[in-house]
């Protein structure tokens, strides 16, 4: 029998005053599985977020976390959640090892038992050199490793991730999501929202994509490249001050145009057959490019934005 869902959320609602953030969504979390909310900003991602953390109650529908009921079960629910923010909350007074035994007080781990756990997890997220260090001086993509470790301490068994990867370098971003990946191969169920569609494409087992408020599309990367976009994308930068100009002399050429501010995509099934039609027409774009649909491509069908907007 397939096991209940860890997060049930049947016409889930979040309002502030008259705006409506999320807007009456369904989402069910598997245990074992990555789950992404992506979305531009404002989309309601983080609010979901904060109703599944039990943080922010929600103002309509309904909503189960491990089984149980975020308003009345809050605090059973947030000891077995590991939780993290969007804003690094580290302790700054604290050292890094401190920042991981004291919150393991809170969920009434014994002190032993805690240290052992924090040497553990300092491992992990590559940070023993430091253990002894203040927080202050850390690089954000140590913070960033620790805010996680901190949110493995309580051995969650739902870890949530708001951003855990925005606002670091590319080496720093690797790092991290190397260690959400080891996370997931230990089958801990991670929800996480990002705004970088190679990581959720090759991260998440499920996906769903909010746009004001609601769920635009939902299924594995692969069912949604397959169901919003075409196999391969043909990109062709012209030498000109507006791309739009070149529009009408590609139509007809695959499945759909775009016209972007700086190259005009074609979505095609077959690349090279397109490009041939484009040489055909004696059209001489400055750069061509054959790639494979992206979760980014369905973002911008779906969405009408790139992520960076
Ligand atoms: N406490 C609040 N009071 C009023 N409006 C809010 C509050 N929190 C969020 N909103 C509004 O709700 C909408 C959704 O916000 P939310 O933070 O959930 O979006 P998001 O998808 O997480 O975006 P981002 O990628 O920018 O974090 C936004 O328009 C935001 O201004």
């Amino acid at each position: 029998m397939p096991q209940p869902p860890l997060i049930r959320a049947r016409n889930l609602v979040k309002r502030f005053g008259d705006f409506t953030a999320v807007a009456g969504i369904d989402v069910d979390v598997r245990p074992g599985e990555a789950f992404g909310f992506l979305g531009p900003n404002g989309a309601g991602k983080s609010s979901t977020m904060r109703m599944i953390g039990c943080v922010s109650p929600p103002s309509g529908g309904e909503l189960t976390i491990l089984g149980m009921d975020p308003v009345r079960q809050g605090t059973q629910i947030r000891a077995r959640l590991g939780v993290c923010p969007q804003l690094d909350n580290l302790d700054q007074e604290l050292t890094v090892r401190e920042n991981l035994t004291t919150y393991a007080r809170y969920f009434g781990i014994p002190r032993r038992v805690a240290r052992e756990r924090a040497t553990e997890l300092l491992d992990f997220v590559q940070l023993t050199d430091r253990a002894n260090s203040k927080v202050d001086p850390l690089s954000g993509g140590m913070k960033r490793r620790l805010t996680i470790a901190r949110a493995l301490v309580n051995e969650p068994d739902l870890v949530l991730l708001d951003e855990p990867t925005t606002g670091l370098d590319p080496q720093a971003r690797h790092l991290v999501w190397e260690r959400l990946f080891r996370l997931k191969q230990q089958g801990v169920t991670l929800v996480l929202t990002t705004h970088y569609m190679d990581e959720a494409e090759q991260l998440c087992d499920r996906l769903v994509v909010m746009d004001g408020g609601r769920i635009a599309a939902e299924g594995s990367p692969r069912e949604l490249i397959e169901r919003y976009s075409t196999r391969e994308v043909v990109e062709l930068r012209f030498a000109a001050e507006s791309q739009e100009a070149f529009a009408d002399k590609l139509s007809g050429i695959g499945d759909r145009v775009e016209v972007l501010p700086d190259r005009i995509l074609l979505y095609v099934p077959d690349g090279d057959a397109a490009v041939a039609t484009v040489n055909a027409r004696a059209l001489v774009p400055a750069s061509v490019l054959v790639r494979r649909s992206s979760l980014e491509d369905v973002f911008l069908h779906l969405t009408g934005r790139t992520l960076v907007d």
